[in-house]
């Protein structure tokens, strides 16, 4: 058994090759492949020094502050907008709209340049060109954690990053910074039991048919993410109901989306189905993309005229079944493959995300440089304390809310306690 004075110095000498090693790329960085260095290890040569640097936890704490102060005062901003909203609600809601794209857009620029991603899309190009110049419904699988962010990156290409919504659980609307944004964005929230829902979801949905700018209403009919276990539970229920297995996709609920389709008839165009995936099975994980991690996710979408889609709740309900189970195949398809049906295209990215992300980490990184300098200065151990207090606060409170992203935390919903 090697003694923790052995995990010492094999942990110092991983330490002391890795510094070493990234003071050799920088060598090269800066005078080229003529003084390349011979000395590192494979392994460093593959990670490279800005991977390396993606995964330190003093970089994450550094995201996490910014977003977290950031989205701070942009809560502030919006509660000051309060007093508009009698005075002109249009504009309030503009307004709004901003501040959120301001807030959401910060993990879009994580995704697009902190992890690399890039989202490939199957679509047909004659619908490609509707896209983000209409209102619509998404219909979304939920197998995957990042699978929201993932969305944001749509929305932000298309142009509805700030105005688009969702029918989220309750829950989410307590997350400090995130919930209490989409309190101003007007998002649907819900406790998934009808009776207490059905008013507040109703007159949400009805608020939405003059929203001034264009939005996505996303909509996971499934409820909750895809455990085997609620595979199971779901796939009893189909057969009670006389309903083909699903192998990919729970069993959809169907009130919300009749619900949501009535509500929205005249204000929204289409109903987008998406199905997403991730190519060589990938698992992809908030976590990941803040530790710089490269994920290559695939979405096929398909835009069905609302008018299509029956008025009749029980009919509504069989058409959507009708289109999980075509869902379905199409994940099929994708695992025997490795692509969806249709031409492939990637939507340009804007410089948007990145911008805003930049400016808001220069503006709040300064005074924290300052405010470092003096407490050094200073040499105040409580002070530094407080400091080193407020740090360690931020980033739980940002690892507490990635951690609603983690299947592991997923709710009871779709299992048998939970079930009418
Ligand atoms: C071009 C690019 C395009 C697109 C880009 C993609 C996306 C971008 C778009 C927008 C992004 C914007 C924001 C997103 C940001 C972040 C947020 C992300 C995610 C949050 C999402 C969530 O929180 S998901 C959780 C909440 N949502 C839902 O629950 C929706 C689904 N549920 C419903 O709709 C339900 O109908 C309901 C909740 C409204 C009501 O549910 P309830 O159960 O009370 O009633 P139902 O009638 O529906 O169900 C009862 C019937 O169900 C049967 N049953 C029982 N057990 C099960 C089971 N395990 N599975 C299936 N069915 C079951 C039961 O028998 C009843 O049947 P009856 O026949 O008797 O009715
Ligand atoms: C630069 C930014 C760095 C830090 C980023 C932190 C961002 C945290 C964002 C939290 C957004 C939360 C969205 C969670 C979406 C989600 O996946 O909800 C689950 C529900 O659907 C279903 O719930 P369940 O029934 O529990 O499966």
């Amino acid at each position: 058994m090697p003694s923790s004075n052995h995990w010492g110095v094999a942990y110092g000498a991983l330490f002391e090759t890795s510094a070493r090693n990234a003071v050799f790329q920088l060598i090269e960085l800066v005078s080229g492949p003529r003084f390349r260095c011979h000395k590192r290890t494979k392994a460093w040569d593959k990670m490279g020094l800005v991977q390396w640097l993606k995964g330190q936890f003093l970089c994450h704490l550094v995201i996490c502050y910014g977003f977290f102060v950031s989205g701070l005062l942009i809560n502030l901003l919006q509660i000051c907008t309060l007093p508009l909203w009698p005075i002109n609600k249009q504009l309030a809601r503009r307004i709004n709209c901003k501040l959120g794209y301001s807030l959401t857009s910060q993990s879009v620029a994580l995704l697009e340049w902190w992890s690399g991603t890039e989202i490939t899309l199957y679509t047909d190009p004659e619908n490609y060109r509707l896209y983000g110049k209409e209102n619509a419904i998404v219909v979304l699988n939920h197998n995957f954690e990042i699978d929201f962010l993932c969305g944001w990156t749509f929305c932000d290409r298309f142009g509805v990053l700030g105005a688009s919504k969702c029918l989220a659980k309750k829950e989410l609307s307590y997350l400090p910074v995130i919930g209490w944004m989409w309190y101003f964005l007007e998002m649907v929230f819900i406790k998934r039991k009808w009776e207490e829902d059905k008013r507040n979801f109703v007159q949400s949905l009805q608020n939405l048919r003059d929203y001034p700018e264009n939005f996505w209403f996303l909509l996971h009919c499934e409820g909750t993410r895809f455990t085997e276990e609620k595979h199971l539970v779901s796939m009893e229920v189909a057969e009670k109901k006389s309903l083909p297995k699903l192998k990919h996709h729970l069993l959809p609920r169907t009130k919300g989306f009749w619900v949501a389709v009535q509500n929205l008839r005249g204000t929204v165009a289409a109903v987008y189905c998406c199905t997403l995936n991730f190519r060589n099975n990938e698992t992809p994980t908030l976590l990941g993309v803040l530790n710089g991690e490269k994920y290559h996710p695939d979405l096929y979408v398909r835009r069905i005229p609302l008018e299509s889609i029956p008025e009749d709740e029980a009919e509504c309900s069989a058409w959507l079944h009708k289109l999980y189970q075509e869902k379905d195949k199409f994940q099929e398809d994708y695992n025997q493959t490795g692509c969806f049906p249709g031409p492939k295209v990637t939507p340009p990215c804007r410089p948007w995300a990145l911008i805003n992300w930049l400016g808001w980490t220069c503006l709040l990184l300064y005074p924290l440089c300052l405010l470092l300098v003096q407490l050094v200065n200073s040499g105040s151990i409580l002070s530094i304390l407080a400091t080193v207090a407020f740090c360690a606060a931020v980033s739980v409170c940002v690892r507490w809310m990635i951690g609603q992203t983690e299947v592991k935390s997923s709710s009871s919903y779709g299992l048998p306690l939970n079930n009418k």
